[in-house]
Order: C-alpha cells, then sequence, then structure tokens
C-alpha cells in the first residue's frame, strides 16, 4: 500500500448536481483529468437535499427547514437516509465508476469515521458531527480509492442522523487535514446586487447574513466555509456548473468566492 503524501482535497458536493446529468459527466472528466495529472488524493462529501424533497413528497411528507436545515421528524429519518446513503450516493458512485475511478461509497458512520450527537430536539434526527477515527478513509485513500461519503451518520443511540452536508464536510476535513472546495450551484456568494462576492472574511458574513442576503443553505454553508477556514485559512466556494471553472478552480486560480477567517 503507498503512503498518503500530498494533502487531499475534499471537494463538497451539492445535491442539485444530481439532477444535471451533463454536468455530472463534465465534473467527472474534470476530476479524472486533474488525478491523471495531481495523483492526489481526492474526496467527495455529497448532499442531495434535492433527491430528500423528490422522495418526501412522493410520500406525501411536506418537509420544513429552520435556518436551512431540513426538520427531520424520526419518523422520516428511513426514508431521508435511503435518499442520501442510498440514492444520491449510488448516483454519483455509478458516474465515478464510469469515469474510471475506484470509488467507495460510506457514510459519516463507516469505520465510526464521524462520531454524532443531536443537534436540537425541536429538528428531530438532525445531526452535528465530528471527526471520531480516520483510520478507515486515509487507508482507501492510501489504496488509491475514492472516498465518497454520504452525510448520514449513526449515534450513540443507535438511531440514523441526518446531518447537512456541509456540516458534514468540514468535519471530514478536519478528520484527514484536507484542502475543502465547495460545489453548490451558484457560482459563489452572492452581495445584495447577486454579485459574486471575490472574497469574504467573517465580518462581511456576520454583516451579510444578518441583513437576510445570505440566506438558507447559504447560510449554513458560509459559517461551515468559515469555521473551517479557521484551521485552513481558506475556504473556496464555487459552481459545478462550468467545468472551466472547475479546472481552473483545481488549479489554484480564484474562481468564485474566496472564504477567508
Ligand atoms: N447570498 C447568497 N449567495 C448565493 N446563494 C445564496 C445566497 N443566499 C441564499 N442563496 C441560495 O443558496 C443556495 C445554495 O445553498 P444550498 O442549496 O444549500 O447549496 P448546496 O445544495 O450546494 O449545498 C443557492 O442556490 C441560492 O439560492
Ligand atoms: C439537516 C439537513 O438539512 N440535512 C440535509 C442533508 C443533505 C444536504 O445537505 O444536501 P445539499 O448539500 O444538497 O443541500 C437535508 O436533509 O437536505
Amino acid at each position: 500500500m503507498t503512503q498518503v503524501q500530498q494533502k487531499p482535497l475534499l471537494i463538497k458536493l451539492g445535491g442539485a448536481v444530481l439532477e444535471n446529468n451533463q454536468a455530472l459527466t463534465n465534473l467527472f472528466s474534470a476530476l479524472t483529468e486533474y488525478l491523471a495529472i495531481q495523483q492526489r488524493p481526492l474526496l467527495l462529501v455529497h448532499g442531495g437535499g434535492v433527491i430528500v424533497e423528490d422522495v418526501l413528497k412522493k410520500m406525501n411528507i411536506k418537509s420544513e427547514k429552520k435556518n436551512g436545515l431540513r426538520i427531520t421528524p424520526f419518523d422520516q429519518i428511513p426514508y431521508v437516509a435511503g435518499a442520501l446513503a442510498g440514492t444520491s450516493n449510488k448516483l454519483l458512485m455509478a458516474k465515478a465508476l464510469q469515469a474510471g475511478l475506484s470509488a467507495v461509497g460510506l457514510s459519516l458512520a463507516d469505520g465510526f469515521s464521524c462520531s454524532v450527537k443531536q443537534m436540537d430536539p425541536d429538528l428531530g434526527a438532525v445531526g452535528i458531527c465530528s471527526p471520531n477515527n480516520p483510520a478507515l478513509i486515509n487507508s482507501l485513500l492510501a489504496g488509491g480509492f475514492l472516498p465518497v461519503i454520504s452525510s448520514i451518520a449513526i449515534g450513540e443511540d443507535g438511531n440514523l442522523y441526518n446531518v447537512n452536508a456541509d456540516q458534514a464536510a468540514i468535519a471530514i476535513c478536519e478528520l484527514v487535514g484536507a484542502e475543502l472546495v465547495f460545489l453548490s450551484d451558484v457560482d459563489g456568494v452572492w452581495d445584495a446586487q447577486k454579485k459574486v462576492i471575490p472574497e469574504l472574511n467573517t465580518q462581511l458574513a456576520d454583516t451579510l447574513i444578518a441583513e437576510d442576503v445570505i440566506q438558507d443553505g447559504m447560510a449554513v454553508k458560509v459559517k461551515a466555509a468559515l469555521q473551517a477556514a479557521e484551521q485552513l485559512g481558506y475556504v473556496m466556494l464555487a459552481s459545478w456548473k462550468n467545468p472551466e471553472n472547475l479546472v481552473s478552480l483545481l488549479a489554484g486560480k480564484a474562481v468564485g468566492t474566496k472564504v477567508i477567517k
């Protein structure tokens, strides 16, 4: 088994990409090219909010969010886990395998990579996760595999928990000491005029969140990015929509929003 030498790259992939087959194909083709040149350990943490919505709608369940987090009653967690650790994870696995990448589908619980606690009783089965044991993921990276990690966790109480995928990404990032890139359905964090903010620090982020310019899922993402930037110095936030952006981003060029501490 080869040793992990380069700092791993962790890409957090927003779930909306799962509804865009062409974007997914472009993304995996850009990643395959990048890996052929860089030979750098890569791992993915993915969302799938759109697939969760879809499944719950088919079950005639109306789902609501509070401050960007899905209220997940315990009796709905089987559907949510199926949508995230099942459908979303396996759709991404299929694309990765088609692109020739040796992907391995995991949840936050596999190898006890992350531990989880209930976040707030009002949110039900929503968890906040912390890094725990890096051994499984590090051995997969050292073996040249691509871990594809969903944001479903298992608590000490034996219950399944739904973790926001941006928060899951920062726990995995801390776990393996990775560089972090968030890829979403928008080209970066917008200001009040919907122009991408090239650089965002805590002070500006707090102001824009208080003014409701940064809302919902983006507010959760920006807070997670600021937390990760504490350790990493900065975190990039860009879109999965333009493959040329991704190529530039992976080459270290500034595209999207750079979140700094
Ligand atoms: N200031 C903002 N800049 C960019 N996007 C924003 C902003 N405020 C709210 N959003 C919304 O946040 C969404 C991205 O967050 P989210 O849906 O959670 O992404 P992902 O699924 O990629 O994690 C965008 O599609 C956009 O509608
Ligand atoms: C607690 C919570 O909000 N969990 C999220 C997990 C999926 C996710 O974060 O998906 P995206 O990255 O595609 O938004 C949810 O149920 O939608």
